[in-house]
């Protein structure tokens, strides 16, 4: 199969997306991995006692990321994901809450549970990895099957961790638009589509921006409470707007407005992180007692774009020294890290503080 695009093979990238779109439904899917390990696997937040059927045989575990696993107490810790044998006490709503967090204070007495002491399949892993993609909680139910087990669509582990790279590098153009913006009225809105149809980001092109000069850019990851509901909890629609107004005011540049909400973990798990920093968890607490990284973006898409438009060099207006770090290792030239700080309000204070001490920001 190529993309309509062009010659790139996509079918990978169209069976992990299958995949993402089966798990969604509440359905279950296969993960075959290069050693041989074939694993029927299911989202653990939807699971129910008639979902659970498929995974009664000997062997079936529920697969926790290492930070979920950390926040739970268990031990040995002994890769990423750590797998729980199901027995005893692990019935469908103990696994609905082990991948669940936002109870866990109501829940002080689960367990205990037992970890299987050997290192993670390749497998496992992906099974976690198509989780994060389906923008699910991190946390899966695992079983041993046959290679063809039902009819259950099969996806290779290979490909779901390649997934990433691959949906970026075929990124195209498919649209673009003049649309002049109140702050910024030579404004083009440019559609970015994979060759799965899978997750399509935008840019605003502002200007005319020379391509041979570093151009004035900014990377904005999509915040639904803050940039269309003026959410005081973070400060990304000042800063969208602000970027706005600034490239206009410099005569010129590109945001690139991606779709990575909530730091790459979607608006439900963002909204459960929120549920989880009302009882006393800092932003990348609640990310961590999630199960996710305290950041889960990829740079690659945003590389892409800029090339796609011409632009190799950047002027990156951020806080973020990891944004410059990821644009750079994905070939782009970060020349200068521009500043791009707003007053803090009542309710930002604490996440802005928690971003200068635990994420690095320079602000
Ligand atoms: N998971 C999570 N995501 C959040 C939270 N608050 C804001 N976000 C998301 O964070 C992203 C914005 O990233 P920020 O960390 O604010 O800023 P940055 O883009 O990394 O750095 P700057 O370039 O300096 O602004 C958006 O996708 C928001 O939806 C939160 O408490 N938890
Ligand atoms: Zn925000």
């Amino acid at each position: 199969m190529s993309s309509p695009f062009g010659s790139a093979p996509v079918s990978g990238l169209v069976t992990v997306d299958r995949a993402v779109s089966e798990l969604r439904r509440g359905l279950d899917v296969v993960v075959r991995d290069d050693d041989g390990h074939v694993l029927r696997v299911a989202a653990a937040e939807y699971a129910t006692p008639d979902r659970m059927a498929g995974f009664a045989a000997p062997g079936a575990r529920l697969l926790l990321t290492n930070r979920r696993a950390g926040t739970l107490k268990l031990r040995p810790l002994v890769g990423d994901p750590v797998a729980l044998p199901l027995a005893g006490p692990l019935d469908a709503a103990t696994i609905a809450s082990l991948a669940d967090p936002t109870a866990d204070l109501d829940l002080p007495l689960r367990g205990p549970f037992s970890v299987l002491r050997r290192a993670p399949q390749a497998a496992e892993f992906a099974a976690v990895k198509l989780m994060k993609l389906a923008r699910l909680l991190p946390a899966a139910l695992a079983v041993d099957a046959a290679a063809a087990d039902d009819g259950l669509l099969a996806v290779p582990a290979a490909e779901i961790t390649a997934y990433d790279l691959a949906a970026a590098r075929g990124l195209r153009i498919v649209s673009d638009a003049r649309v002049p913006l109140a702050d910024a009225e030579q404004s083009r809105i440019i559609g970015f589509r994979p060759p799965d149809g899978g997750i399509e980001h935008l840019a605003i092109l502002i200007g005319d921006p020379p391509r041979h000069l570093p151009v004035l850019g900014r990377l904005h990851s999509e915040c639904f409470t803050g940039d269309l509901l003026g959410s005081l909890k973070c400060d990304c629609g000042e800063q969208l707007r602000g970027a706005i107004r600034a490239i206009a005011e410099a005569g010129g540049g590109v945001l690139l407005y991606l779709a990575q909400e909530g730091r790459g973990i979607g608006l439900m798990n963002k909204l459960k992180a929120y549920r989880l920093q009302d009882q006393g968890f800092d932003t990348v607490e609640a990310n961590e007692r999630l199960g996710f990284d305290p950041d889960e973006r990829v740079f690659q898409p945003a590389a892409e774009m800029l090339r796609l438009l011409g632009f190799d060099a950047v002027r990156l207006l951020t806080n973020n020294p990891e944004k410059v770090a990821g644009l750079t290792a994905s070939g782009i030239n970060v020349v200068e890290r521009v500043p791009h700080a707003f007053p803090a309000n009542n309710h930002n204070e604490f996440y802005l503080a928690t971003k200068r001490a635990k994420s690095g920001h320079l602000l």
